[in-house]
C-alpha cells in the first residue's frame, strides 16, 4: 500500500475519535445536568478506577499496552470532570454569570503563557472572549478595577520557580475577589528566527520568571546577554526579524509557532514537571456548588507574640479544615511583619470552614477573604498496571 493511503486511513481515523470525543463530551454535559437535578456530587471516583481496569483489561486484549490507555483515558476522564465543574458552577452562578461578552485582562499579547492560560481556562466557560493584554500584573488588576475588564487571570506559583512574590504582594490591596484556578503545564523553549544553535546565541530575551525557571540550563552559557521582556510574547518580538541566528527567546514552543519561530532547544524548566497556576480574578465573589470540590483562600496577620501563628493553624485542625498551602510575605510598610496566606480545600458554605473563619477572625488583628473557587485540582483515579 502507498504511505498517502496509510496517511489517509490514519486520517479517517482520527476524525472518527475526534467525532466520538465530542459525542462523549456532549454526553457528559448530560450527566451534569443530571446530577445538578438529583443534587450528585461530581466526582465519582469509584466509578472511574472500575471504568479505568476494565479499559486497561480490554486495551489488552486488543494488543494495546495498559500505560498508554490509562493515559489516554484519564486525559478524557480530567476533561469531562472540568467542563462538568464549569457546567455546575454556571448553573449556581445564574444571575451573575451571563456575559456576552467577556473581557479577559492578562500579561503579553498573542503567544504568552497568559494568553495560553486564558483561552484553556475560559474555552470551558463559554461566551465570546475579548482580551486584553497588559504589560504588569499591576496593570491586569487596574484593568478589572476600573471596570475596563471582567476577569484578570495572573500566574501565582509555579513548580521549578516557587510563588510568584509580585502576585502575592498585589492581592494584599485589590478588593477583586479570587473566582477560578487553572494549573497549565510549561514546556519552556529557546526559540529563534533562523536556524541556529543555543551555543551561537549572544543575546536572550525573557521574562524574568521564565529565566529563573530555566537558570540551571541557562547557567551554561556564561558569555550570553539577557534583556528582561514584560512577557514571552515581547521576547518573541524581539527576535522575529533576526537573521543573524544569534538571538534567542525563551518561551512556549505553541506561542513561538505563531511568530514563524523555530525551537533550538526545549524541555529546559528546572523542573522536569514545570507546571504554572493561575488565579482568575473578578470584581465580585463566587458562590461554589457544593457538589463540587472547591478551594478558599485568605490572607491573615497574626499578633506578634509566640505560638500565634500555631494558635491559628490549631483553628484550622479543630475544625478539620485541610490546609493545601501556607506562604507568608513581608507587609508592606511595616518592617518585619509578615501576612500569611492561606489556601485550604474547603467550601466556604461547609459549616466546618464558616466556623474556622469566625474563631480566626477573633484571634488575628487582620483576616480578609480573598475567594472560594472551584479547585481545578481534578486528576482521574489512580490505577496499577499489572
Ligand atoms: C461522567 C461522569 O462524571 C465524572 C466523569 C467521569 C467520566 O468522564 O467518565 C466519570 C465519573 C465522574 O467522576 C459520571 O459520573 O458518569
Amino acid at each position: 500500500m502507498e504511505l498517502s493511503e496509510l496517511r489517509q486511513d490514519i486520517n479517517e481515523i482520527d476524525n472518527e475519535l475526534m467525532i466520538l470525543l465530542a459525542k462523549r463530551r456532549r454526553i457528559s454535559h448530560l450527566v451534569a445536568e443530571a446530577k445538578i437535578q438529583q443534587n450528585k456530587p461530581v466526582r465519582d471516583i469509584k466509578r472511574e478506577e472500575q471504568m479505568l481496569v476494565e479499559l486497561i483489561n480490554g486495551g489488552k486484549s486488543l494488543g494495546l499496552d495498559g500505560y498508554y490507555v490509562k493515559q489516554v483515558f484519564q486525559t478524557v476522564i480530567e476533561d469531562s470532570v472540568l467542563h462538568q465543574q464549569a457546567l455546575l458552577q454556571k448553573h449556581s452562578n445564574a444571575a451573575s454569570s451571563h456575559l456576552p461578552i467577556n473581557r479577559v485582562a492578562y500579561l503579553g499579547s498573542q503567544g504568552s503563557y497568559s494568553d495560553l492560560a486564558t483561552q484553556k481556562y475560559f474555552s470551558r466557560h463559554p461566551s465570546e472572549l475579548k482580551q486584553l493584554g497588559c504589560t504588569s500584573f499591576n496593570e491586569i488588576i487596574d484593568t478589572v478595577e476600573q471596570g475596563k475588564a471582567d476577569h484578570g487571570i495572573l500566574p501565582i506559583e509555579n513548580t521549578s520557580s516557587g510563588s510568584i512574590n509580585e502576585v502575592y504582594d498585589l492581592l494584599q490591596h485589590t478588593n477583586l475577589s479570587i473566582v477560578g484556578e487553572l494549573t497549565h503545564p510549561v514546556n519552556h523553549c529557546m526559540v529563534s528566527a533562523v536556524d541556529t544553535k543555543p551555543e551561537k546565541i549572544k543575546k536572550l530575551f525573557a521574562h524574568p520568571q521564565v529565566y529563573a525557571q530555566c537558570s540551571n540550563y541557562l547557567n551554561q552559557f556564561h558569555d550570553v546577554e539577557i534583556e528582561y521582556c514584560e512577557a514571552s510574547s515581547a521576547a518573541f518580538e524581539q527576535v522575529k526579524n533576526d537573521t543573524s541566528g544569534e538571538l534567542a527567546a525563551l518561551g512556549s514552543g505553541e506561542g513561538a509557532r505563531l511568530y514563524g519561530l523555530q525551537i533550538i532547544a526545549e524541555a529546559l524548566a528546572n523542573q522536569k514537571e514545570n507546571y504554572s497556576r493561575f488565579i482568575v480574578l473578578a470584581p465580585k465573589e463566587v458562590s461554589v456548588s457544593t457538589q463540587i470540590p472547591a478551594k478558599t483562600t485568605w490572607i491573615m496577620s497574626t499578633e506578634q507574640k509566640p505560638g500565634a501563628l500555631v494558635d491559628a493553624l490549631l483553628v484550622l485542625k479543630e475544625h478539620k479544615v485541610n490546609m493545601c498551602k501556607l506562604e507568608s510575605r513581608p507587609i508592606t510598610g511595616n518592617p518585619w511583619e509578615e501576612m500569611f496566606y492561606v489556601d485550604v480545600h474547603a467550601n466556604l458554605q461547609d459549616k466546618n470552614l464558616a466556623n474556622a473563619i469566625r474563631d480566626l477572625r477573633a484571634l488575628t488583628p487582620y483576616l480578609k477573604l480573598l475567594g472560594c473557587y472551584p479547585s481545578e485540582d481534578v486528576q482521574a483515579a489512580q490505577v496499577t498496571i499489572d
